[in-house]
This record gives C-alpha cells, structure tokens and sequence, in this order.
C-alpha cells in the first residue's frame, strides 16, 4: 500500500475530493495545514488576500490506496488541483506497512 500526501489550494479541495470519489477511492483524510515551498519570503495570493508570511495555509489531502491505483491517485490529484500558477502544492508518496479497519479487525487492503 502507498500513502499519498497532496498539499493542495483550498479551491481544490471540493474538485479533488469529487474526482477521487468517482475514481473508487472510498475514504480519505483532509486537514488545515500551513508551511511554504521555494518563494519562502516572498507574498502569495491565498482568496483575495497577499500573504508575506512565513506559512501560506494550504488543504493536505491524505489517501491510502494499493500500488496498483496509486498512479491513477496521483493523475487524478494532479489533473485537478492544477492551476499552472506559483503554489499549487505537492504531492508526497510513501510506502504503507498496514491498515486496519478497527470495527472488524480486516487488514491490509481488505481495511481501505
Ligand atoms: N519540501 C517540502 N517539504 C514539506 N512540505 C513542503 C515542501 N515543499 C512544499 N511543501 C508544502 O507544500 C505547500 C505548497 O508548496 P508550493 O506549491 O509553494 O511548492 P513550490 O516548490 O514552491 O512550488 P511552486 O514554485 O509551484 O510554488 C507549502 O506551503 C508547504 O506546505
Ligand atoms: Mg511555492
């Protein structure tokens, strides 16, 4: 299993979550989070406002899937949270050692 970590525009969120959805991803985890990439110092537009913080909020988007749609999660991540523009976010990949679903006790990808 993989755990895929996308820091996305909070715009993006509503998209992303319904193209995972329609994809068969059947669960994920959305937080607020704030950090900054390479314009560290510099201002970023963040609805309607210019940010010269430190850390520009942005959505993290976790989903844990098997490795065979992890690349399917990813395209999907990316064909929709893209604007082209400065601050899009990232997406990170990590490998997964186990899941487990708590009301019956399934693992692995039986538990996602
Ligand atoms: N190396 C990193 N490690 C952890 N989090 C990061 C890293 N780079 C970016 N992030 C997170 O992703 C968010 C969005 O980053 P951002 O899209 O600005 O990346 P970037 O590398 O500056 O690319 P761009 O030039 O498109 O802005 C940051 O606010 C931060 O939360
Ligand atoms: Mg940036």
């Amino acid at each position: 299993m993989k755990k895929v970590e996308a820091i996305v525009r909070h715009f993006k969120l509503e998209d992303v979550k319904n193209a995972l959805t329609e994809q068969g991803i059947d669960g994920m985890t959305v937080s607020e989070v704030r950090g900054f990439g390479r314009q560290k110092g510099h201002t970023e537009i963040y609805r309607g406002t210019e940010y010269a913080i430190d850390f520009v909020p942005k959505v993290k988007i976790e989903v844990v899937c098997s490795e065979d749609s992890l690349q399917l999660v990813v395209d999907t991540i990316l064909q929709t949270a893209q604007t082209g523009q400065i601050g899009d976010g990232k997406i990170f990949i990590t490998n997964l050692e186990d899941a487990i679903r708590i009301r019956t006790g399934e693992r692995g990808e039986d538990a996602l």
